[in-house]
């Protein structure tokens, strides 16, 4: 007999997670308490439960840049390397104990000089984070393998450096670079010094794209960038013309994107939050994952969406009737998606993702 799939029981499922901020998903009391060591006094409460409902009800905001005003208090309390360290070692735990089994966690390092931090000091302090993280989630019983994305903000122009600093810390799990923040006016073409660099390294990037834009975005990203994966790309879905008897057309951007297995970060609750979606059973994730396009699931923010990779899938499920087949199909698609080679993207899906479905589908 199958299990059910309950909430409870999908935290049990190995999950693969390809889209997180680092920023986006501090504890509330961890904000408080990094606050009050830094002497940091703009937060909106220092109360821990209205803490966590003002993160999500601002960021519930229907606009991009208005979601991203948030991260000026994360980001705040993050400006030195022993806060770097905990948040990123709490990520880690907090991903694990969701039943997380790999997970490429993002963040834009130029965001944590504010008191005048090195680039490298930065990573260096994530990185230590990240494999503490890792460490104590092994004590308690949890695998869990952590890489790392570098990200350059759109507006900021330092999108080179950024990718230069990913390139310089390949070989200790830095395993690609995206492009962040607001979407609409900030093309993904300004920054393509940077993705020729990286293709000439051999590095791999994704690009959020098609989130608060349109097509214009994802097709730069592609075929201008050569982004490997799209960050959210919800928007494919306007080239996607679906007649009244069902009948299905996809235009030749659309079609690109599916034949070529170009993998979607969908990050359904955060898409509601920033208006690219207005219900999570009207989310185009659940067409493209009838079409069958490279589609993941994401958490994107844990903090400013209040979720985790189990109460996304969880949401999927009531919206889409999914069962652990489908549940399963996302995370191989995931795991085979990851920026960390092969052999290892196999190694976690025979050893632990396939036997992890095969129990609860037992
Ligand atoms: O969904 C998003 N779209 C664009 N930018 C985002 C999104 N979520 C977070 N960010 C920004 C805010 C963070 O400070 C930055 C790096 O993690 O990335
Ligand atoms: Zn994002």
């Amino acid at each position: 007999m199958s299990s059910p799939v309950t909430l409870e029981n999908i935290r049990r499922a190995p999950k693969v997670l390809l889209h997180d901020h680092l920023d986006g998903g501090l504890r509330p009391a961890t904000v408080i308490e990094l606050a009050d060591a830094a002497g940091y006094r703009d937060l909106p409460t220092t109360d821990v439960d209205r803490l966590g409902a003002w993160f999500r009800d601002a960021a519930d905001s229907g606009s991009l840049e208005r979601y991203l005003e948030t991260f000026a208090h994360t980001c705040a309390v993050m400006q030195d390397e022993a806060a770097l360290v905990r948040v990123a070692a709490e990520a880690v735990e907090d991903l694990a104990a969701d039943g997380v089994v790999y997970a490429e966690v993002r963040y834009a390092p130029e965001l944590f000089q504010e008191r005048g931090m090195a680039l490298e000091q930065i990573v260096e302090a994530v990185q230590e984070g990240f494999r503490l993280g890792e460490r104590r989630a092994a004590e308690a019983g949890r695998r869990i393998r952590i890489g790392t994305l570098l990200c350059a903000m759109r507006q900021n122009a330092r999108s080179l450096e950024i990718a230069e600093l990913a390139v310089r810390y390949r070989d200790v799990g830095v395993v690609g670079f995206d492009i962040a923040g607001p979407e609409a006016g900030y093309p993904p073409t300004r920054n393509l010094d940077a993705f020729e660099y990286l293709r000439q390294q051999n590095a791999h990037f994704t690009i959020h794209a098609g989130e608060a834009f349109g097509l214009p975005s994802i097709w730069e990203a592609i075929q201008h960038c050569g982004a490997e994966r799209l960050g959210h790309g919800v928007r494919i879905v306007d080239d996607i013309k679906v007649a009244e008897d069902g009948t299905v057309n996809l235009g030749r951007l659309a079609s690109y994107v599916r034949d070529r297995r170009i993998p979607l970060e969908m990050c359904p609750s955060s898409n509601l939050q920033t208006g690219a979606a207005s219900s999570v059973a009207e989310h185009p994730i659940g067409l493209l994952a009838r079409l069958r396009f490279r589609v993941t699931v994401n958490t994107d923010n844990r903090l400013m969406s209040h979720c985790s990779m189990a109460t996304e899938m969880a949401a999927l499920v009531d919206a889409f009737g999914y069962g652990w087949a489908d549940l399963q199909w996302f995370t191989v698609n995931a795991m085979k998606s990851a920026f960390i080679g092969f052999d290892d993207r196999l190694a976690l899906i025979n050893e632990q993702i396939k036997p992890g479905y095969a129990a609860l589908m037992a």
